[in-house]
């Protein structure tokens, strides 16, 4: 872990990860095919990249019953409590539509209607995460979303990982298709004879899927191109070094790009901090992929006083923000970006990732200055609702018709004006 200071953090500037030359065309080539030759391509094409051929593309009741059957019913149990925690502060984020009538008798609104149909991404291998299963189907359903379809790769042997299932299965999901990559995305997008046309795309996925994920936005609507986990730690000595380097570890993990930096004014909790993180690696299984990160991002930021602590948060704008000082509750009104933030010793960050509640798909890579986490907001969408009175449009359509000359344009100045003609 490298200490630096505050005017060290621009270098660390990541950027999303584009894709070469060759993936972006590769990805194209799999989308036309798909678009245009349905479930052949599809087929075909797991063929190639995931070496399945795929019988049913659809999973059946069986598979969903064996994965049920394949855990114990206390982790059966875990997991319902956590969707029900997920649940209950998703339904918090609902808004309603909103009408208001004027003295004049004008009625002005705005109507909120679920998305028809969404579909998710369940990344494959080590990253397909029951947890994100969840994430992605629990702010739809509450949002009212009536068609969830789900897509995923097929291991090896053709089956989707059995924690993948029972979480659909938890929530009621049975539309689940064994495909990945860029061919899931392409067949949400525009439908094939086995899996249904979505109008929104969410999930995070490997370079091909995020290339394909912008390749069809317009045509559907995406969530975001999540990048590699982050966690920033602002801390002050009332800190333990062991929790910090734990958390710090715990996103590390994920990814050889995850990104772990402690932010704090003292220089024995830094010292401390980096040799607890040395010592914990050791014993991290996955510590091939925790011991790359922690050398290539891990990092440790010491500043000179509280306040430069807080504009370094600030300007790194982390996924999730863990504030792990005396008073962390006087920091908050001074965070202006972070995608999640957790409060005290006792808010780990994997609290959120699986229990407590909100929503653990987040902007990253700086993107918190302008972006929230996955919401119920995110399923659903706002139509304008205008009713205009008789008495409204004899008081304005004057002033409307002229503000339209004013554009040049007649049409609209007449399309007013004609109605004049009603109390001439
Ligand atoms: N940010 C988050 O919250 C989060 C969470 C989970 C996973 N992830 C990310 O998801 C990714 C998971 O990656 P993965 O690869 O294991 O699973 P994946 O499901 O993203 O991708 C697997 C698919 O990629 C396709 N593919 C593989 N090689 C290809 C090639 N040469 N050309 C075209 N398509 C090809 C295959 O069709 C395969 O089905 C990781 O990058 C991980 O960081 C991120
Ligand atoms: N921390 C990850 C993304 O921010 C989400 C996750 C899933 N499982 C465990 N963690
Ligand atoms: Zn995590």
């Amino acid at each position: 872990m490298r200490i630096m200071n505050k005017s060290d953090l621009p270098s660390l500037k990541r950027s999303v990860d584009q894709g070469t030359e060759e993936q972006r065309k590769s990805v194209q080539t799999i989308i036309a095919r798909v678009k245009h030759e349905g479930d052949e391509a599809v087929r075909a094409f797991t063929e190639q990249f995931d070496g399945v051929t795929l019988e049913d593309m659809k999973v059946t009741k069986e598979e969903f019953e064996q994965a049920y059957q394949s855990v114990d019913g206390e982790f059966v149990s875990i997991l319902e409590e956590a969707a029900a925690n997920i649940r209950s502060f998703h339904e918090k984020q609902k808004t309603s539509s909103w009408f208001d009538t004027n003295s004049d008798g004008t009625m002005l609104g705005q109507k909120i209607t679920p998305i028809e149909a969404a579909g998710v991404y369940v990344p494959g291998g080590t990253a397909a995460y029951p947890s994100s299963v969840f994430m992605n189907v629990i702010p739809a359903q509450v949002a009212g979303v009536e068609k969830i379809a789900m897509v995923t790769p097929p291991g090896k042997d053709g089956r989707v990982p059995d924690g993948v299932l029972l979480a659909a299965h938890i929530l009621g999901v049975d539309h689940v298709y064994k495909v990945g990559g860029a061919q899931a995305v392409a067949a949400l997008a525009y439908g094939t004879e086995t899996i249904p046309a979505v109008d929104k795309i969410t999930g995070p996925g490997n370079v091909f899927v995020a290339l394909a994920k912008r390749e069809v936005f317009g045509d559907v609507d995406i969530d975001m191109i999540a990048g590699p986990s982050e966690i920033a730690v602002l801390a002050d000595e009332t800190a333990k070094a062991e929790e910090i380097a734990a958390d710090l570890l715990s996103q590390a993990e994920h990814d050889a790009r995850s990104s772990s930096v402690l932010v704090t004014t003292s220089p024995e909790l830094a010292e401390d901090v980096k040799e607890a993180v040395l010592q914990q690696v050791e014993k991290l299984p996955r510590k091939e992929i925790a011991g790359k990160s922690v050398e290539d991002y891990g990092m440790i930021v010491l500043c000179r006083d509280h306040e430069e602590a807080v504009a370094a948060v600030n300007e790194i704008a982390p996924e999730h923000l863990e504030v792990m000082t005396a008073a962390p509750f006087d920091d908050l009104g001074k965070i202006k970006h972070a995608g999640a933030i957790f409060l005290g010793p006792y808010s780990s960050e994997p609290v959120g990732d699986y229990f407590a509640g909100p929503n653990h798909v987040l902007p990253t890579n700086g993107t918190a200055r302008f972006s929230s986490p996955l919401n119920v907001d995110d399923f659903v969408k706002k139509s304008s609702i205008i009713s205009y009175s008789e008495q409204a449009l004899k008081t304005h359509a004057d002033k409307i018709a002229r503000f339209a000359r004013l554009e040049g344009l007649e049409g609209h100045a007449r399309a007013v004006e004609i109605r004049k003609e009603r109390w001439t």
